[in-house]
């Protein structure tokens, strides 16, 4: 399978933020964007998530094994934003079982996850309770309780000590492995072998 763009025009309001971008990203590999603030790395995961129109060009997939069906571009995909949309009041397992109900495909069981992701023993206390770089990796558990195949991921590591990115690194490295598509915006380095880069320099804007 592939996660191809050709030509993609991406607004923010009225301003044109990417123009006729294009790229290729087959199963088992990564595209790492980079750029500086503004250049439009998180507009361009929303787009590819579907939660932003596309207003010229495509994003779709190629070679779509027949096990994921008439699944759309979306419903393959886990997108991780920057901030975890997760409710504080619920307990961490509480809102992994509202994600796990939302994506659907169930994966890892939630306990499992949260060792998966070094937060083993922490399903019931409040998310709100967890400090900054544990409230990550407890986001970074959703990718692991549904299967998509596709990762969406906006500065996934924000926040997270050298430890936890490393875990993250081997997490994602395990989902490449097994054929899945990672796209992630990061102003650090992720330390994923099979990657292209994709730098965004505000150079296609009008
Ligand atoms: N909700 C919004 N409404 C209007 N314009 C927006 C909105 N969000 C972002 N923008 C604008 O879109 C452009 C690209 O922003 P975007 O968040 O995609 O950049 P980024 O590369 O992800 O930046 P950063 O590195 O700071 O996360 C910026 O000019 C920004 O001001």
């Amino acid at each position: 399978m592939r996660l191809v763009a050709d030509n993609l025009t991406l607004l923010r309001g009225e301003d044109v933020v990417l123009h006729g971008l294009s790229f290729d990203v087959a199963s088992g590999s990564a595209l790492v964007i980079t750029g500086e603030n503004g250049t439009g790395k998180s507009t361009l995961l929303r787009g590819i998530a579907g939660l932003l129109p596309i207003e010229a060009g495509t994003v779709g997939l190629a070679d779509k094994p027949e096990e994921f069906g008439e699944a759309s571009l979306e419903e393959l995909c886990h997108y991780l934003g920057p901030d975890n949309s997760m409710k504080g009041a619920m307990s961490v397992g509480e809102n992994l079982a509202f994600w796990q109900d939302f994506a659907g495909q169930p994966f890892y069981e939630i306990e499992e996850a949260l060792e998966m992701v070094g937060l083993g023993g922490l399903s019931s206390i409040p998310f709100s309770h967890l400090s900054t770089g544990m409230r990550r990796r407890a986001s970074i558990a959703r990718l692991l309780i549904s299967y998509r195949p596709i990762w969406l991921l906006d500065e996934p590591t924000s926040g997270m000590d050298a430890v936890s990115q490393k875990q993250f690194a081997d997490l994602m490295g395990a989902h490449l492995e097994d054929g899945g598509i990672v796209i992630a915006a990061t102003h650090i380095s992720l330390g994923l072998d099979n990657m292209q880069s994709l730098v965004l320099d505000g150079a296609s804007l009008s």
